[in-house]
């Protein structure tokens, strides 16, 4: 395999991070296909969360290189990556509070993003037709009129990802989105993901293995900034390694 194959979302090789000596990622490769629904496990201090923040350029590599939709961008600015389409959502939800669940998805679309785009941004029957569509995607249809502080926990965090959907990004990577969450907003987030994976790649890392079953199409594993294993839920889960490391804890 090689990174000058175009049918990569994302195509990472030899990737490299090292924080005062200490290899955080060491030496990986992964290739992310279009449209797959990628999910990353493994023990705390594995370097799950590091490879996300090297992907979306927060954090800068040592060595290696990350190609997305075949173009290098290891060296190119976080935002020059969100312009390219890559979307990121952190753990802690960033939507405006006071403002309604429609303006908050109006707000994220693209051509708000610079501040002369801001000041000249007309809500146009595109972009209400975008919020409608995104509201429908994340199940917050009946909600667009709600002041965004009174939604609940999992329905925060939904607009959260719609507030990215906006972009339309080709590449969304998402750091344990269900985090205390209640049993129904789990399972209406494998939902929310497993449609959202129909158009663009999606990463994700988690913990819980009931969800990662639901909406993972392969799995990889990290230990120690490596891949542990990779490939089918089915095949990680009866990898002796992984349950050694991760899995039989
Ligand atoms: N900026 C940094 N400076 C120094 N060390 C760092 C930095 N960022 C991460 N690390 C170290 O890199 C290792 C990997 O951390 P990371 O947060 O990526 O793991 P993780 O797999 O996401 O773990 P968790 O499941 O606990 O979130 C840890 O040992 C962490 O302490």
């Amino acid at each position: 395999m090689s990174a000058t194959n175009t049918d990569f979302a994302l195509a990472i090789e030899d990737l490299t991070v090292s924080f005062d000596g200490f290899k955080a990622i060491d030496n990986l490769t992964l290739y992310i296909d279009k449209n797959e629904l990628r999910v990353v496990i493994g023990p705390n201090g594995a370097g799950k969360t590091t490879l996300l923040d090297l992907i979306c350029g927060k954090t800068r590599a040592t060595g290696g290189s990350i190609k997305f939709k075949n173009q290098e961008v290891t060296k190119i600015a976080e935002y020059q990556r969100v312009r390219l389409g890559m979307g990121r959502k952190f753990q802690t939800p960033s939507i405006y509070e006071n403002l309604s669940v429609f303006k908050n998805l109006e707000v994220s679309y693209p051509s708000g993003r610079s501040v002369l785009g801001a000041l000249a941004f007309k809500c146009t029957d595109d972009v209400r037709q975008r919020v409608q569509e995104v509201a429908q995607d994340i199940g917050l249809a009946d909600k667009l009129q709600l002041e965004a502080g009174l939604l609940s926990h999992g329905q925060k965090q939904w607009l959260e990802i719609g507030m990215l959907l906006m972009q339309d990004p080709e590449l969304l990577m998402l750091d344990e989105p269900i985090a205390g969450m209640s049993a129904s907003e789990r399972d209406q987030t494998a939902d929310l993901l497993n449609r959202i994976c129909k158009n663009r790649a999606v990463i994700v890392i988690e913990h819980d293995m009931d969800f990662v079953k639901r909406i993972a199409h392969k799995v990889t594993v990290m230990h120690q900034g490596k891949i542990l294993a990779e490939g089918s839920m089915e095949k990680v889960q009866s990898d002796p390694q992984v349950i050694d490391v991760y899995l039989g804890h």
